[in-house]
């Protein structure tokens, strides 16, 4: 099987190529702030990414009409099943039109659709996983104000994948075991993964906050605060300048722990409450399976963090094991999704909306 991937972020676009379930090539594209700054909103940024992705595949000497599918990461579609859906006109439609949310995630299926047009009709196209998987059951719908539901939106792709990879490290399967899983960098997510299904998940809106992004703040501060700012400014605050970034003016948690180091005690403060708040978010769902966890995950960048890391553990180990899966497994995620699909092991969803 020959899979391209494609996984846009804020700034980059990740792109792998796999042949027989190995990765032959990957790159992250970098998009300059200047270049990106002059679109109004993510869809427009469709032809310039679509470009730097085809020159790279161009640089790789790639046929692309040899392809046998292409994965995308996808967007803020309307609440989906976890798995495969095959790209179509209503999904399009629905990401160029009427996202849920703007986020770069939502060029995947586009981007992903402009290539399949240039492969050919036998490349099938898909994204697996997307943002907006959602397997709560009614119970965890309820929020506390009736016309107000909790959603389900986050790192389902990598979540799922690094779950599925410590089960099977464990000669366990990912429909068998209870794990919670803590996706920790630019944004954060964290899952409750129950007989195989993502059966609650706390994120932008109630997790805790990340490097650059808020997290739950207290309501009664944000509704005055909503009198004195736009709307775009507090989507800003909220979603790009909030987190450590607010309180010390850099998302990157590699230099907030040199700062640490030489004894900056804002600094500590600061990533001792994202500790904290990590914990506590990680603790807020063991009761939901009666404290029945079998593993606790971490992933993305900053899994790597010795520092932190042990500082949630510290507070958590008590519920279950801490497995980490630093960084983020999307790629070979996408691509075994899309191969099981083409083989015929796995089912692929139709968006109708
Ligand atoms: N070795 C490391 N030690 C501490 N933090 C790290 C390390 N490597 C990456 N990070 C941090 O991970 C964060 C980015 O996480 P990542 O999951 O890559 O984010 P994104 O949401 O942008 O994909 C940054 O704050 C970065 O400083
Ligand atoms: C939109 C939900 C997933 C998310 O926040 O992804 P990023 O952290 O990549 O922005």
């Amino acid at each position: 099987m020959r899979i391209l991937t494609i996984n846009p972020g804020a700034t980059s676009t990740k792109i792998g190529y796999v042949e027989e379930e190995e990765i032959v090539y990957q790159e992250t594209i970098a998009h300059s702030v200047e270049k990106l700054q002059v679109f109004d909103h993510v869809q427009d940024q469709l032809e310039l990414r679509l470009q730097a992705v085809l020159d790279q595949v161009h640089e790789w000497g790639l046929n692309l009409k040899l392809l046998d599918g292409i994965g995308a990461r996808g967007g803020l579609l309307p609440p989906v099943q976890s798995g495969a859906y095959e790209i179509n006109q209503a999904m399009l439609d629905y990401l160029m039109y009427r996202p849920r949310v703007e986020h770069a995630s939502n060029l995947g299926a586009l981007l992903a659709e402009k290539i399949r047009a240039v492969a050919g009709k036998k490349t099938r196209a898909f994204v697996y996983d997307p943002v907006t998987v959602d397997e709560f059951p009614p119970v965890a719908r309820i929020s506390g104000l009736k016309g107000m539901e909790r959603e389900s939106i986050g790192h389902a792709l990598n979540m799922r994948a690094v779950a599925r990879e410590v089960a099977e490290n464990q000669q366990r399967t990912y429909e068998d075991v209870t794990y919670i899983v803590a996706h920790l960098g630019g944004g954060n997510s964290i899952s409750l993964h129950h007989q195989g299904r993502m059966v609650d998940l706390i994120s932008d809106d109630e997790g805790p906050f990340s490097t650059e992004r808020t997290g739950e703040l207290p309501v009664k501060q944000v509704i005055a605060w909503c009198y004195d700012h736009s709307q775009k400014e507090m989507m800003t605050h909220y979603r790009k300048q909030g987190g450590v970034l607010s309180y010390l003016g850099t998302n990157d948690a590699r230099e907030v722990e040199k700062r640490i180091a030489i004894g900056d005690e804002e600094a500590s403060l600061v990533y001792e409450a994202m500790a904290y708040q990590i914990s506590k978010g990680i603790g807020s769902l063991a009761p939901i399976v009666a404290g029945k966890v079998e593993g606790i995950i971490m992933t993305g960048g900053l899994a790597y963090s010795d520092v932190l890391m042990a500082a949630v553990e510290k507070q958590v180990a008590f519920i279950a094991p801490v497995y980490r899966v630093p960084g983020e497994r999307e790629l070979m995620a996408l691509a075994k999704g899309v191969a099981r699909v083409l083989r015929g092991e796995e089912l692929s969803h139709q968006l109708t909306c």
